[in-house]
């Protein structure tokens, strides 16, 4: 069995007037150390696909697999735990904490299971150094460039050491050198960490550079 699998995925929306079936039974494998980008038309259901792999949302029917452990079952907290220890996530818009540095904001996620020791600490220094940001680590997000926040970001998504690297519009709201170099750095660390990245874009060239591209059209993978 692959490493990730998400199968006969289903979600449906109800809305007043009717059921808006927004994935029709989408299925995905992935191993560890592979990549892919996800593209399709606005609307065509590739956050709600994003949301639903990383458990940030549930699915009407299917199940998603990640190293053996079937993610559909577990409870609220249980997610919870699976997402901090297993699913590091990149949203187009960064999500710092404004009044945190660029060091804290990297620890954020191991607060969960307490103060982070010097290891953690260490780890997270190491990670904005390898995001190129080692002198900025007592910055605060005001005090970053788009491009240097969107690292923060990827440093961030990488502290707890996740399988599942989601990343949905990384590059959005970056100027063409920076969503270059931020595409770059995302396989760059995928590779590192031999991670299953999945990226949801709207730019083809990003999508180029991924191993392989699926098409997110009416409800299924073409
Ligand atoms: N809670 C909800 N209730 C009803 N409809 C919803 C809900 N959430 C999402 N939708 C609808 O589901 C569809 C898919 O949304 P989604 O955000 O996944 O698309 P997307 O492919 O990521 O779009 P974009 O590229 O514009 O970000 C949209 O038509 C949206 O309006």
């Amino acid at each position: 069995m692959a490493d990730f699998v998400a199968s006969n995925i289903v979600k449906e929306f109800q809305t007043p007037a009717q059921t808006l079936r927004i994935l029709d039974g989408v299925s995905l494998e992935l191993d560890r150390g592979q990549n892919v980008a996800i593209v399709g038309e606005s609307g065509s259901g590739k956050s709600t696909f994003l949301h639903i792999i990383g458990s940030l949302d549930q699915a009407t029917s299917g199940t998603v697999e990640l190293l053996g452990k079937n993610v559909s079952e577990l409870n609220e907290g249980e997610l919870a735990s699976h997402r901090n220890a297993n699913v590091g996530f990149v949203f187009q818009q960064h999500h710092l904490l404004p009044q945190l540095s660029a060091l804290d904001n990297v620890l954020v996620p191991t607060l969960a299971t307490g103060k982070p020791d010097s290891a953690m600490i260490d780890r997270a220094k190491s990670l904005l150094e390898s995001v190129g940001l080692a002198d900025r680590m007592t910055h605060k997000p005001g005090l970053l460039s788009g491009g240097e926040q969107q690292r923060v970001a990827v440093a961030r998504a990488l502290i707890c050491e996740p399988v599942l690297l989601l990343a949905d519009e990384p590059t959005g709201s970056l100027d063409a050198a920076n969503a270059d170099s931020l595409g770059s750095l995302l396989l760059e660390v995928q590779q590192e960490s031999n991670s299953i990245l999945i990226c949801v874009t709207h730019s083809g060239k990003l999508a180029g550079d991924f191993s392989r591209t699926i098409r997110l059209e009416k409800g299924k993978f073409v």
